[in-house]
């Protein structure tokens, strides 16, 4: 566990980077700081593996004040990842991991085959290894930061903006990859964005911290979305949070209603057998691929005469998905796949919404109710 007890920083020249800064970020559980520029959170960051010392107030480790531990002590048990994966560039991907491991000691050959385990790990295996950095793509080269910081095998990692340079796509695909990777190997990692959509996806818990390096709410994703404590953190989070917020809600037993298919491949004179109200849906396998008008059937159905863009809701998935399968197909009936793929029927948008409405969302807690102020 790290423990922040009244940290301030203060930099020369009297800006305070920092304000009184009391959290903790739970063993085994991503915390994420997110916040407007400036507000504070890679010093924050760079405070608990002593890169910035604080002004006052302390950062506990395990308990343990990290002011006490040597600072090459302290880093070598804490992952580091920033943004643009800070790589060297004249050392290979293998020899880019190794290091890490070699600081702490590790025998050349042992380095080496950890720096293999891990780049493996992060879905570089292989030819990646004798490459340089240049050679990669961005996204790449963030899984590269990431293999090194996980190379020498430590408890917490502190992760700076570490998918902001890369494009929307590949962003997801990291994400994805990285809770992933954290269900497996349960870091305990505090993470620095100016994103709330990524705050919100990737936390266990989110701290909002405002200009100034003071913290404006700590919570879980849900509970943010629900219950933002103030004007602040409800502008930061956005608009949209109601929707948002369906993303932490499961669907329950929808009455699901069968839907006619047809094959890809279906002939015109088979796909008129098929009765269908306005469009049709395709599957190859009992697998969905998309939607066709019945009058567009010409000549036997391919993949490129299908409508695109449509989502597909998994079974008890978020409410989010199944609300997002109903509006985005053309037909209005959301396809609900179970967790092969394969379809088990639709839903309609207004059954979704009476599913919302009967959901719970997160109770407030009291401690959030802010007492009255004295006359
Ligand atoms: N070495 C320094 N000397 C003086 N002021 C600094 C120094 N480093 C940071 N600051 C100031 O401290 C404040 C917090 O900076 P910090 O980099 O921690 O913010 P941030 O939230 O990470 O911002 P961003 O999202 O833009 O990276 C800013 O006002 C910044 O100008």
């Amino acid at each position: 566990m790290i423990r922040f007890d009244r940290v301030v920083k203060k930099f020369d020249g009297g800006s305070v980077a920092v304000d009184n800064l009391s959290f903790e970020a739970q063993r085994g559980e991503i915390t994420v700081l997110v916040g407007p520029s400036g507000c504070g959170k890679t010093t924050s960051l760079r405070m608990i593996n002593r890169m910035i010392d604080p002004t006052s107030g302390q950062i506990l480790l395990d308990e343990q004040p990290v002011g006490q531990i040597a600072p090459a002590q302290l880093r070598r048990g804490i992952g580091y990842v920033i943004q643009h994966a800070g790589l060297f560039p004249h050392r290979t991907v293998l020899d880019n991991v190794a290091t890490v491991p070699r600081l702490a000691g590790w025998s050349k050959a042992k380095a080496r085959t950890r720096a293999h385990e891990v780049l493996e790990l992060v879905g570089l295996p292989g030819d990646y290894a004798v490459r340089y950095p240049s050679q990669l793509s961005g996204g790449q080269q963030q899984r590269v930061g990431v293999a090194r910081a996980l190379a020498a095998d430590p408890s917490v990692m502190l992760m700076d903006e570490p998918f902001s340079a890369v494009d929307p796509i590949v962003r997801e695909q990291l994400q994805d990859e990285f809770l992933r990777l954290q269900r497996e190997l349960g870091k305990t990692i505090v993470f620095v964005t100016h994103d709330i959509d990524e705050a919100i996806k990737l936390g266990d818990k989110v701290a909002v911290l405002e200009v100034g390096g003071r913290l404006a709410q700590l919570a879980e994703p849900a509970y943010l979305l629900a219950h933002p404590i103030n004007d602040f953190v409800s502008d930061f989070i956005g608009r949209d949070r109601g929707y948002r917020a369906l993303a932490f809600q499961d669907a329950p037993d929808f009455p699901l209603r069968p839907e006619p298919t047809v094959e890809l491949g279906t002939t015109p004179a088979q796909a008129r057998l098929a009765t269908s109200d306005g469009w049709l849906l395709v599957v190859t396998d009992g697998r969905p691929q998309g939607w066709i008008e019945p009058q567009r059937i010409t000549v036997p159905i391919e993949s490129a005469m299908l409508h695109r863009g449509g989502t597909v809701a998994r079974n008890h998935g978020p409410l989010r998905a199944a609300l997002d399968a109903a509006l985005s197909a053309p037909s209005r009936r959301g396809v609900v796949v179970d967790d092969d793929g394969r379809l088990l029927g639709t839903v309609r948008a207004d059954e979704v919404l009476r599913a919302i409405d009967a959901a719970e969302r997160p109770a407030i807690d009291p401690a959030d109710i802010a007492p009255a102020e004295s006359p």
